[in-house]
């Protein structure tokens, strides 16, 4: 089977590909994540993804996963903050709507790129003040789209959510083993193998 690289710098992305039990080594990449002009949310995120994964591919014997994720309200792409003011704003915005969470993966290998968009929806209750500043004082929402974490404190301001958890979080899973599958690498093969190798 081909070795899997992660384009990527996310620890939560490392997280969730490490659940589902594929094998593989990070190799962060560094491409301009400035939106084009009048380049719609969704567009701009697959094009993202598919741009780290590109960069990260050196083998042709490789998979190489890039993905991104923003936060898009009223067609506003949120990305992570700039700072502690920015944090908050954004959390105002966010608070007792609803907003999309749109996280593309690409897969590249053997000259070919893979693409994939999901859309989360998720609602926030009302948040007040005080709680949207002890929540930037933690720190958790400097290096996240949309200044929140799902997984994390800022799970406590999910109302709802419609679709993809692991696709908040930065990773969609079952597209993510689906496009692994379309590659040749079915990941049900790799505990297959695990297990046969632990009972040799
Ligand atoms: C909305 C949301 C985002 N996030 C994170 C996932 C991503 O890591 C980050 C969005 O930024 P990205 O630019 O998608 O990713 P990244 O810079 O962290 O990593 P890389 O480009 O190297 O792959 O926000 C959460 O962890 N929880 C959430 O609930």
């Amino acid at each position: 089977m081909q070795s899997i690289i992660l384009a990527s710098a996310s620890p939560r992305r490392a997280e969730l590909l490490t659940q589902i039990g594929v094998p593989f080594h990070t190799r962060p990449v560094d491409i301009d994540e400035t939106p084009l002009g009048n380049e719609p949310p969704s567009v701009y995120v697959e094009r993202l993804a598919r741009e780290k994964a590109v960069a990260g591919a050196a083998d042709p014997g490789e998979i190489v996963i890039g993905s991104d994720t923003s936060v898009v309200l009223g067609g506003d792409i949120l990305g992570k903050p700039m700072n502690v003011a920015d944090a908050e704003a954004m959390l105002g915005r966010l608070s007792g709507c609803t907003h999309q969470v749109m996280t593309a993966i690409a897969l590249a290998t053997g000259g070919q790129c893979l693409t994939r968009l999901v859309i989360t929806e998720v609602t926030f209750r009302d948040l007040c003040p005080e709680e949207i500043r002890a929540y930037v004082a933690s720190g958790e929402p400097m290096d996240k789209a949309g200044s929140y974490g799902i997984q994390g404190l800022g799970g406590i301001f999910v109302k709802e959510i419609r679709g993809s958890y692991s696709a908040v979080v930065g990773l969609p899973l079952q597209e993510t083993a689906t496009l692994l599958a379309q590659a040749g690498y079915p990941v049900w093969k790799v505990w297959q193998r695990s297990l046969e190798s632990h009972n040799e």
